[in-house]
Parts: C-alpha cells; sequence; structure tokens
C-alpha cells in the first residue's frame, strides 16, 4: 500500500517535503546559508526565543491583520522575499510564485536575477484586482545605463517601488554550493541581466586585490543611492541594513524604507539573527518603515517582528521550499498557513490589529 502522503501543515513541513524533491544543487543554492551557517541558524532560533504574553477574554469582534506600507493598506504584513532563479524550484518560477502572492493579497518583491521577466509577473499580478503590490529589487550593475534601462522596465510595468540590495556587493563564502559544484542548469537564467557585458577586468598592479581593486571597484556606494532616488519617481527601501549608522545615511540618501536583513544568513557569517538587530535600526530609522526577513517561519514570528517595530516582514526560502512541492497552489498555502497562524496568535494574545503588537511581547523576554 502507498503511504498517505502528508500535507504540510506548517512551514517547516514545506521545507522537508522540498528536500526530498530537489536535486542536490538546488537545494544547495536554497537552502544554504554563508560559511558555517551560523547566521542562518541565528535568524530561526532568535524569533523562536522571544516569548508572547497571552491575554484572556478580549472581545475580538473587528480583529483585523491590516497595515499601511507606502501609502497602501495591507491585507495583512507578509510580502515575498526576493528569490532569485525559481525555475529552479519549479518550471513556472516567478510566474507560479505571483499566481500565489495575488491570490492570498502578499505583495511580491521580484528579484533583479529573477528567471522570468519583471513584465510578465507584473500581468499576473494585474490580473487580480485585490493583489498587494510588486515590487521590483535591484542589485546596482556596474553599467549604471543598464541599471537605470532596468529600473525604467519596472517603472513601465507597474512595480510600485523599487528595493535597493546593498549587502551582497560579492556573494558569501557559499560553502555548501560549492560541495556540490552548483551550476545553473541550461534554461535557467537572470533574464533582466541579457546583454549585460561585464566590465574588462582591470589590470592589476602587483600587491592589488583582485576583489578590492577588481570586482569591488565598480560596486555601488551611498552616492548611488542618492543617484538612484534621484533618478525614479518609485520609493526606493534599502535591503540588508543591519547598522544604526547605515539606517541614518539611508534616511539622508532619500530613501523611502529600510529592510533590516541579513540575506538569509548568506553573506557575512556570524552577523547577529535580525530578530536582534531590529530594535536598533527601527529605532535609528526615526519613523522610515522598518521591514525584516530572515528566518520568520511562523505566525508567531510576524507577531513578534511587529511587535519590535517592524511595518511588514519578508520570507524568502519558504516560498521556494512550497513551489519546489506544489507549485503556486503550494505558496498560496504556504503563506495562507502563515496568515492563519498570525491570526490565531493575535487573538490567543488579545491583540486586535497590529498597531498593538508591542503588548504581545513577554515582559520577560
Ligand atoms: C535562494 C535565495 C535567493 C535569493 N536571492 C536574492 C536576490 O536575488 N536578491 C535579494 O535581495 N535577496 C535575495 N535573497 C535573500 C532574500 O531576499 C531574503 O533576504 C532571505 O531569504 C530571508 O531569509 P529567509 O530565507 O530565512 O526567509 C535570496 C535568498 C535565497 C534563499
Ligand atoms: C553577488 C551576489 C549575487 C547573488 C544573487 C542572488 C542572491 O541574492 C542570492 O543568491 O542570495
Amino acid at each position: 500500500m502507498t503511504p498517505p502522503v502528508a500535507l504540510p501543515v506548517a512551514l517547516p513541513d514545506y521545507a522537508a517535503a522540498a528536500a526530498e524533491r530537489l536535486e542536490a544543487q538546488a537545494r544547495a543554492y536554497f537552502d544554504g546559508g554563508a560559511a558555517d551557517e551560523l547566521t542562518l541558524a541565528a535568524n530561526l532560533r532568535a524569533w523562536q526565543q522571544i516569548g508572547l504574553q497571552s491575554r484572556v477574554l478580549r472581545p475580538m469582534a473587528g480583529a483585523h491583520t491590516r497595515v499601511e506600507l507606502l501609502g497602501r493598506t495591507l491585507a495583512h504584513p507578509v510580502l515575498l522575499a526576493p528569490v532569485a532563479y525559481q525555475r529552479l524550484a519549479h518550471p513556472e518560477g516567478e510566474l507560479a510564485t505571483a499566481q500565489a502572492a495575488a491570490a492570498l493579497q502578499a505583495g511580491m518583491v521580484l528579484s533583479t536575477q529573477s528567471s522570468v521577466p519583471v513584465e510578465a509577473v507584473a500581468h499576473i499580478m494585474r490580473r487580480d484586482p485585490d493583489s498587494g503590490p510588486l515590487w521590483f529589487q535591484v542589485y546596482i550593475q556596474p553599467d549604471r545605463d543598464f541599471t537605470l534601462a532596468l529600473v525604467r522596465r519596472a517603472e513601465a510595468a507597474g512595480c510600485e517601488a523599487l528595493v535597493l540590495t546593498v549587502d551582497a556587493p560579492v556573494s558569501g563564502a557559499r560553502d555548501r554550493e560549492r560541495r556540490t559544484g552548483f551550476r545553473l542548469p541550461p534554461g535557467v537564467r537572470a533574464v533582466h541581466l541579457e546583454g549585460l557585458r561585464p566590465p574588462p577586468a582591470p589590470a592589476l598592479l602587483p600587491g592589488q586585490s583582485a576583489l578590492f581593486d577588481g570586482l569591488l571597484a565598480a560596486m555601488p556606494t551611498w552616492d548611488d543611492v542618492a543617484w538612484l532616488v534621484g533618478h525614479t519617481r518609485l520609493p526606493v527601501l534599502l535591503k540588508g541594513i543591519t547598522h544604526p549608522e547605515d539606517a541614518r545615511l539611508a534616511r539622508e540618501s532619500g530613501a523611502a524604507g529600510l529592510v533590516v536583513s541579513n540575506h538569509g544568513g548568506r553573506t557575512l557569517d556570524t552577523l547577529p539573527a535580525t530578530a536582534e538587530l531590529l530594535p536598533r535600526i527601527v529605532a535609528a530609522a526615526d519613523g522610515l518603515p522598518v521591514l525584516v526577513d530572515g528566518g520568520i517561519r511562523r505566525g508567531t514570528d510576524v507577531l513578534k517582528a511587529l511587535g519590535l517595530g517592524a511595518s511588514a516582514v519578508l520570507v524568502g526560502r519558504p516560498q521556494v521550499h512550497a513551489l519546489a512541492v506544489a507549485g503556486a497552489q503550494g505558496v498560496a498555502h504556504m503563506l495562507r498557513l502563515l496568515r492563519d497562524e498570525l491570526e490565531i496568535a493575535m487573538a490567543l494574545t488579545g491583540c486586535r490589529c497590529l498597531a498593538e503588537a508591542a503588548d504581545a511581547l513577554s515582559p520577560h523576554r
């Protein structure tokens, strides 16, 4: 007899089921972190270690999960983080993810390194009048004109914000990927970067570093943030902020919001967990909306993040796990699970709206 197929009932179930389906290289790419993966593990653990406080007998009729973000009312505070190359997980890739995001009214941030073009993803999101916003994640390329042309495509497609990722001028030491010899298979590519020519390799003088004087010489600085803000009508959020002083510089450069992120533990290993970093960044942001990602796997994690001052959260890996297991339906189910868990957590903490989330945190945490 065939054993019954266990239906995922929580996000970790999708991670386990995806691990059985994905080939070793894709799994290393999606699940891996940098080096010893200490930050990757810390992200998960830190949310778990924050306690909540229950409240009883509160009237909950009319309670809701709505939040205000960049001038829009969102049905709930969960967005899909930019995750590159989703066609590695499922043939429909980001198109399936967009279908799910639209159905579950979740905002979606499309990666510069998406395996499906922004126009096609925007078309899917637009078909649903209740869909959440589509934002476009930008990696500034050495060729600034190329970057700007990509920004124009995102604007024309109807994206409502740009998310400039600033924490990955270079890939982290991705040991897991290297152990499997990770390579993109034929047919999966960064479609937005087609036609981008790598800059000519500079002739290095003796003693110069191929990283600092080669690759990084054309990488963005704070001046480029101001440049991007000045060249688009869209709000620009900076993703990858972990230091309060960088939060201040981001405000000065014209950022409309921040994402506290350590790239899901994929860049600098031993960075603290985002749950630990969040309160100081919220304080330094001085009213700018602050989003957070990294290790969000439970509705209770979402409530804790909002309790610590985040305006919304993003989930990364869970979307590709669910995509690998059941395509668009899987991603929609994963989002539904997270939202249901958030509502349960709010009910049990007596939290009628997310503006009250701070009261849900345990004073003993
Ligand atoms: C496979 C994978 C690809 C990613 N690609 C991008 C990307 O293209 N751009 C970006 O800004 N962040 C990227 N990230 C980072 C996510 O946006 C997000 O910060 C991180 O996944 C959040 O942690 P979580 O996976 O624990 O939810 C990627 C993460 C993963 C796991
Ligand atoms: C130089 C870093 C490029 C990484 C592109 C995709 C990504 O952000 C990730 O895999 O993580």
